[in-house]
């Protein structure tokens, strides 16, 4: 489902992508995609679409960092929608991890997040890019005290968390409206590699029974609820809304 080849341009990297490219191996025949070992990162690339760039996780510099610095703190509409408070740092599972953007936001505000994601090359990348942020002298503290990874499928993973956390945020992979130009080359690879989550209805009921407080779905302005569920208040940003479910027990 996935295919891919693993190289490592970094010497120092061969066995590390020797054993990626062995947990991978079923998806590697006939793939338009590469996962590069370089000396800095672990990088995805589009093999027939070089002008598009490479795909990696950087927290520490990368846009995330500079959201983090110079961003809206906890006035931005995702700590409004997990519940973020002076004194309240709710515990979240981000389900549909991705490449971590969102997740490192509440993390960086104060949240204590657990990333669930069930692309085995997209996982490679988060946990690339966590390994990193984790081993940084500003930011790597709090990093490893806040954010965690769990690859595998979230309705599975989200049965057997051990705990209740306080959020579970979704954010499904949604059928992008504008012209592929207008997308940013990065999402351009990221959605050709990862393709529609189809079955992201089921994720809700899932959510809704182990969360503690609330869920959150992130979706584009233009898409319906998720599950065709209404929730019981929505966030609007400038393209996005966080459609927000408050659980009464
Ligand atoms: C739109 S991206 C999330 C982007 C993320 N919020 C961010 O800020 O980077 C959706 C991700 O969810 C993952 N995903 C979708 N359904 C999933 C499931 N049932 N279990 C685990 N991961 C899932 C996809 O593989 C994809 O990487």
């Amino acid at each position: 489902m996935y295919p891919i080849q693993v190289i490592a341009e970094d010497p120092e990297r061969t066995a590390q992508a020797a054993e990626l490219a062995t947990r991978l191996q079923q998806q590697m025949a006939e793939s338009p995609f590469a996962l590069v070992w370089g000396e800095q990162h672990l990088e995805l690339r589009k093999l027939d679409e070089p002008k598009l760039g490479p795909v990696f996780v950087d927290f520490v510099e990368g846009a995330v960092a500079h959201r983090r610095k110079f961003g809206g703190g906890r006035g931005q509409s995702i700590a409004k929608a997990v519940g973020l408070k002076a004194g309240a740092n709710p515990t979240v599972v981000d389900a549909t991890a991705g490449l971590g953007r969102d997740a490192f936001v509440l993390a960086s505000l104060g949240c204590q997040v657990t990333m669930l994601e069930r692309h085995p090359v997209v996982a490679a990348l988060l946990a690339d890019g966590l390994q990193r942020a984790q081993q940084d002298s500003e930011i790597g503290g709090w990093m490893r005290e806040r954010m965690s990874l769990r690859s595998g499928p979230a309705l599975e993973n989200l049965q057997q968390l051990g705990f209740t956390p306080d959020v579970v945020y979704l954010d499904p992979m949604f059928p992008h409206r504008q012209k592929s130009a207008l997308v940013k080359k990065e999402m351009r690879v990221f959605q050709s590699l990862v393709g529609a989550d189809l079955d992201a209805d089921a994720l809700l009921p899932a959510a809704l029974a182990v969360a503690g407080k609330r869920v959150v779905v992130k979706r584009p302005d233009y898409a319906g609820y998720l599950n065709e569920m209404k929730p019981g208040m929505s966030i609007e940003t400038k393209s996005n809304r966080f459609d927000v479910y408050v659980i009464s027990r």
